[in-house]
């Protein structure tokens, strides 16, 4: 039987050893000349891909250098203006979230009182970033001056140091809301954690190292049920993300008062409201569906009982805010050195006195003239707790902290702004969300 290699080259032996390696010699030459093609052609697209990629780079720097919205000489004297201080022993003070709610709200207070104050702002669209640009104009009436820029940026970070010796940071930036964590959970280890850190580290860099005061949050209680909550009860139980990555801000600002020496006061805010707030939070969304006539969906907890939270209301939030920076203490660190011990503190910011859910709805009714239509569901399993309810004695003994505010005279004063701010076509042109 002819093998394969006969039938494919002639019989003649010794042709047959010229012609193979004859061809042998071709094939080699072919495959030479292909494999230098391959790597002619690798090395071509190597080097597109390389400079497509410096390209890109030169185009994202470039652009952040055009669309930078921080930086130069005017930038850096408005940033100036705006830290002054006006009074003797006063404080000049980086509010981080200072278009937000809280952020707002504390830096008037700061102001009105001869603080300087500069905010920081990211004007993120989790909520209707109007409402915030709404707020930066108020503060900007005042003489606050918002910069707009991320706490992840470093760079900006360390300029605002370069540029003012803040004496304290009252950090409120942050990712909120409890339920949207199973919807976007990097937004808030983006910025409950990284960008956490990402602060901390400038504030441990600066010289003088400023005080810090920040937002935790009543979530840290989780599945803790004594009553009412004390700053030394368990909080290793975390019901959702936004409360796990609270808790985790807890410990890393441990860690940055233990190693740097940084003065670190943590504020576990209670389900806080008022005028200029969260409109993904309920008493404001609940307040838009009934004058737009929509309906509202009222969680209900398990064996039908009612949802509880210890509403607790703006000006009093502010002035736990306020006391807390009062007494802060200073961070003994310079230059990323600790000299000694630095004051860690963390209180309750509540009213103590928890109102149901469906009690909130009703006050909302009773203010906006209008009846409500309810969905009572159950509770799903989204990260929510049952009820809140503050101990706030820590707070009381340390800078006398006392809530005066209860949700019927809070809540009036929402509404009224509420109806101020969208006026009475029910919101329906200003609110996104
Ligand atoms: O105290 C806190 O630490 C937290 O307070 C609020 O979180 P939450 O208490 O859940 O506030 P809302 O979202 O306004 O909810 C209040 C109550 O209304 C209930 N709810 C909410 C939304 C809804 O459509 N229906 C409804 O019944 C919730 O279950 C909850 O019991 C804030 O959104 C958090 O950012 C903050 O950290």
């Amino acid at each position: 039987m002819p093998s394969l290699d006969d039938e494919h080259f002639p019989s003649t032996p010794g042709k047959v050893k010229g012609e193979r390696a004859h061809a042998m010699n071709r094939q080699f030459h072919r495959c030479f000349a292909s494999t230098t093609t391959m790597f002619l052609w690798a090395l071509f697209l190597i080097a597109l891909t390389a400079s497509y990629l410096s390209f890109q780079s030169f185009v994202d720097t470039g652009s952040r250098y055009l669309t930078a919205s921080w930086g130069g000489i005017q930038w850096e004297k408005q940033v100036r203006t705006s830290a002054e201080i006006r009074r003797s022993g006063g404080f000049s003070v980086l509010v981080t979230g200072g278009a937000g709610f809280v952020g707002t709200h504390v830096s008037l207070a700061l102001k009105k009182r001869g603080d300087g104050v500069v905010g920081l702002d990211n004007f993120n669209n989790y909520y209707d970033p109007s409402l915030k640009r709404a707020r930066k104009t108020l503060l900007n009436n005042h003489g606050i001056f918002v910069v707009e820029g991320d706490i992840n940026d470093a760079r900006l970070l360390a300029k605002l140091f370069d540029v003012v010796a803040f004496t304290h940071v009252m950090h409120l930036a942050a990712q909120a809301g409890v339920r949207y964590a199973m919807e976007n959970p990097h937004s808030y280890v983006h910025s409950n954690i990284a960008g956490l850190v990402a602060l901390l580290e400038a504030c441990k860099s600066a010289n003088p190292q400023p005080a810090v005061v920040w937002a935790s949050s009543s979530s840290v209680y989780g599945l803790n049920e004594k009553v009412p909550f004390s700053e030394a009860d368990r909080t290793d139980q975390p019901a959702s993300l936004y409360a796990a990555t609270k808790k985790a801000g807890e410990e890393i600002t441990h860690t940055y008062n233990h190693i740097y020496g940084l003065s670190i006061t943590g504020l576990r805010f209670f389900t806080v409201y008022g005028p200029w707030g969260r409109p993904d939070m309920a008493y404001f969304s609940f307040t838009r569906n009934i004058l737009q006539g929509k309906p509202i969906t009222v969680y209900r907890g398990k064996n039908r009982v009612d949802l509880a939270r210890d509403f607790t209301y703006i000006d009093d939030i502010v002035k736990g805010c306020l006391g807390s920076l009062d007494t802060a203490g200073k961070s003994t660190g310079s230059g990323g050195k600790k000299r000694g011990p630095a004051p860690y503190r963390i209180f309750n910011l509540g009213n103590t006195s928890p109102v149901t859910v469906p009690t909130l709805v009703g006050i909302l009714e009773r203010h906006l003239k209008m009846k409500a239509k309810k969905n009572i569901v159950d509770m799903p399993g989204n990260g929510d707790v049952p009820f809140t309810h503050a101990n706030i004695s820590l707070a009381r003994m340390e800078f006398g902290y006392k809530p005066t505010t209860d949700l019927q005279t809070g809540l009036k004063k929402f509404v009224r702004w509420y109806l101020n701010y969208y006026g009475y076509n029910h919101g329906q042109s200003k609110l996104v969300n």
